[in-house]
């Protein structure tokens, strides 16, 4: 077992997490929620997404919330970026790190970015090329790597035919993602063993939606890996516009009492990273996804 001392985790929460709220959410909210995530020690945060206001209105107010966010120094804030548009659109707001997105699945290529796995890549390449010439990081995230809401299950071998292709264009680092929460343990650890060919395991990291209440086990199983990078979203917002039913992320808090119940530093404040989540619960009207937090709330109400 190659269990890591110590995790970066990287909350989604302001971009994977709000991007299918229904109500509207105020940049202003979304700030705040940024300013509380690095406050409770959060490193990494993805903050927003350029991609077109008719497909994912809520992301509409990419430049105004990048524009918002007050910096705190040691922290990457990430953002979405799936074609040269939105790389422009992006680079203006000096993002440290974009993100390129494409999917294991050919349907669900189709139905997230409007274009087939190749094509994807041929649409990435330039936006990889830009971003690493004006110094920027560049991950890439890959969905549906073990499920697919459109064609079921998804071999590993495809998983790791999108890394390769990944790696082809530059991409530094990727993002191992259970988009709709199917996984269970050995099957996520295989999709990362697939990315292994062409990635080091300090460059994978593990996204795993709590759909089906697998989440922690999938973390736990890449932890049991070596992989010391995950994805999570405060209050376990979330779920993607093209994936019907699928849950929001796992939950950050959750993974944080995980990590620290395990010895595993995180940096991160779990009482502050509560009352990030409990702000934006409220702001949302519904009670937090994290059982931690809830279990938490209770205690401090008690
Ligand atoms: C990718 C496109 C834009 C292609 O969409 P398209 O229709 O193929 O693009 P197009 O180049 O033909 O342009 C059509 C229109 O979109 C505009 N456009 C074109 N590009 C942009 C842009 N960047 N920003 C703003 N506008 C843009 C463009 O200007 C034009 O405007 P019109 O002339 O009709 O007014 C579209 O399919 C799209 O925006 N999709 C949204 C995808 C998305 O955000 N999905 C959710 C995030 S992925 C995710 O959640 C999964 C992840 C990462 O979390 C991991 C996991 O769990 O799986």
């Amino acid at each position: 077992m190659n269990m890591p001392s110590k995790v970066r985790l990287i909350d989604v929460g302001p971009r994977d997490g709000l991007q299918n709220e229904k109500q509207p959410v105020p940049a202003t909210v979304k700030i705040e929620l940024v300013h509380r995530l690095q406050a409770a020690g959060l490193k990494e945060i993805e903050v927003t997404s350029y991609v077109s206001p008719k497909w994912v209105p809520q992301m509409a107010d990419n430049h105004e919330v990048m524009q918002g966010v007050t910096r705190a120094p040691g922290v990457r804030y990430s953002v979405l970026t799936p074609n040269l548009k939105g790389y422009e659109a992006a680079v203006a707001d000096r993002p440290d790190e974009i993100v390129v997105f494409g999917a294991a699945s050919e349907a669900f290529s189709q139905k997230n970015i409007n274009c087939s796995i190749a094509e994807s890549i041929e649409r990435f390449a330039p936006v990889v090329q830009a971003a690493l010439a004006a110094g920027i990081a560049v991950r890439g995230a890959m969905s549906c790597t073990v499920g697919c809401p459109y064609e079921g299950e998804i071999a590993p071998e495809r998983v790791g035919y999108l890394a390769g292709l990944m790696k082809g264009i530059g991409v530094q680092r990727v993002d191992v993602a259970d988009t709709i929460g199917v996984g269970t343990p050995k099957k996520v650890q295989a999709a990362i063993e697939a990315t292994l060919a062409h990635f080091d395991i300090d460059h994978i990291s593990g996204h795993f939606h709590d759909t089906y209440g697998q989440a922690l086990s999938n973390t736990y199983a890449a932890l049991q890996m070596g992989v010391w990078n995950f994805q999570s979203s405060v209050a376990g917002l979330g779920g993607c516009p093209y994936a019907k039913g699928a849950t929001g992320n796992v939950a950050t808090e959750d993974v944080v009492y995980l990590m620290h119940g395990l010895g595993i530093a995180t940096g991160i404040d779990l009482d502050k990273l509560v009352d990030a989540g409990a702000y934006i619960s409220e702001q949302l009207g519904r009670p937090s996804g994290s059982r931690v937090a809830r279990a938490l709330m209770a205690k401090r109400v008690g």
